[in-house]
């Protein structure tokens, strides 16, 4: 991707420390970066993914929806694609008022200790499983890094979508939800007109070198299928003319998954909220039964996801789609970066194992963090 004019970096800086909404993203093996903004007021907020209806916007959702993560959806006063469009977009803008610094320094953890919080969390999760109570449960965890002095959240954004040209790539701020920046492998539902698409992504392993590895263990199939069954319910209560693709090894960064494409089409497009309301959250970042895993994740998960694992991205009923799950991301808070993943938990599962595939997908963002 080319480099912006150093003023544009700048520019933004101070729009990540102010109370405008606006979302910069790339979409997977394209090399354009698309600015959507609010030039006035701050984004709309909502309590249910249903209210997206008809609605059109970039959304940026939580995986629970409280009082202090709604869902926002910044209105696209302004849409800009390529860093010339967007630095004249960004000329005349209005001073927006700075933003609340609420946000108190968090104690840098040391590893042994997020290990061992880990660790008992996994322990509650995995006696639920064995008792087969669950089938399948998505553990995550976050840690909260320092930044460099020099922290531009441009750079990184660029450092992203160069280095991952699969994924989709967001830098999103509203006064609502703060600063985020990630680099997703997942659609959660894209499409125009009555041509749409999601796909079941769950089973991770790191590439070996260039090479991708091929030969699932049991597990991921299992965790996988899981997903798969549940999109494929799901869609068939919307969706006609189902079409499906896979399991097939996608990669994502340094790390691969197992991945099913769904096509399917839809009669009309003013109900898109509705769909994502029945998809979100999948198993692929909740667990199976759905209802009974969400609970058990919010009272035992033993932190807040705020906005990872939620939606992000670009809806629009008349036009194009592209929304997806909120993975391998980060939130900014003033000089430090707090850094989530997760991973799918079965009754076979070993706490050293699910640990390291988490550092896996931390390490998303952890990589292009030290590039810059
Ligand atoms: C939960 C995450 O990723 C999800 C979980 C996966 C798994 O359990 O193997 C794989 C891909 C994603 O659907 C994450 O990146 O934090």
């Amino acid at each position: 991707m080319t480099i912006p004019e150093k003023t544009l970096q700048a520019q933004i800086h101070e729009l990540t420390l102010s109370r405008c909404s606006f979302a910069i993203y790339r979409l997977p093996w394209t090399d354009e970066p698309i600015l959507v903004m609010q030039q006035e007021g701050e984004a709309q907020t909502l309590q249910q993914l249903t209210e997206l209806n008809g609605k059109k916007g970039f959304v940026l959702a939580p995986f629970q929806v409280t009082p202090q993560h709604p869902i926002v959806l910044i209105r696209p006063d302004i849409v800009a694609k390529e860093w010339p469009a967007i630095g004249t977009a960004l000329k005349d803008l209005p001073q927006f008022p700075a933003a609340d610094n609420t946000c108190p320094s968090e104690p840098v953890q040391t590893e042994t200790t997020l290990k061992e919080r880990y660790e008992a969390a996994f322990d509650r999760f995995i006696t639920p499983l064995k008792e087969k109570k669950f089938q399948k449960l998505v553990l995550s965890r976050h840690y909260t890094t320092d930044l460099k002095e020099d922290f531009r959240p441009l750079d990184t954004f660029i450092q992203a979508c160069n280095s991952y040209p699969r994924m989709m790539i967001s830098l999103c701020h509203t006064p609502q939800t703060g600063t985020w920046i990630g680099s997703t492998p997942e659609i959660i539902l894209s499409g125009q007109e009555e041509q749409w698409h999601t796909v079941a992504l769950a089973g991770t392993m790191p590439m070996q070198g260039d090479v991708m590895p091929t030969e699932w263990s049991q597990k991921n199939q299992e965790e996988q299928a899981y997903v798969g069954d549940y999109i494929r319910k799901t869609i068939k209560k919307f969706g006609s003319k189902l079409t499906e693709k896979g399991p097939y090894t996608a990669r994502a960064g340094q790390l691969v998954h197992l991945k099913t494409d769904f096509h399917f089409m839809l009669k009309e497009t003013g109900h898109l909220g509705d769909i994502l309301h029945e998809l979100h959250p999948t198993p692929a970042v909740c667990g199976l039964p759905k209802e009974q895993a969400y609970e058990f994740i919010t009272a035992n998960e033993g932190g807040d996801r705020c906005y990872y694992s939620g939606i992000i991205g670009w809806l629009d009923p008349t036009g194009h789609t592209s929304l997806y799950v909120n993975l391998r991301c980060m939130h900014i808070t003033g000089h430090q970066a707090t850094l989530y993943a997760g991973g799918g938990i079965l009754a076979s599962s070993t706490a050293d194992t699910e640990w390291e595939e988490t550092q896996q997908k931390m390490n998303t963002m952890r990589n292009i963090l030290s590039l810059n």
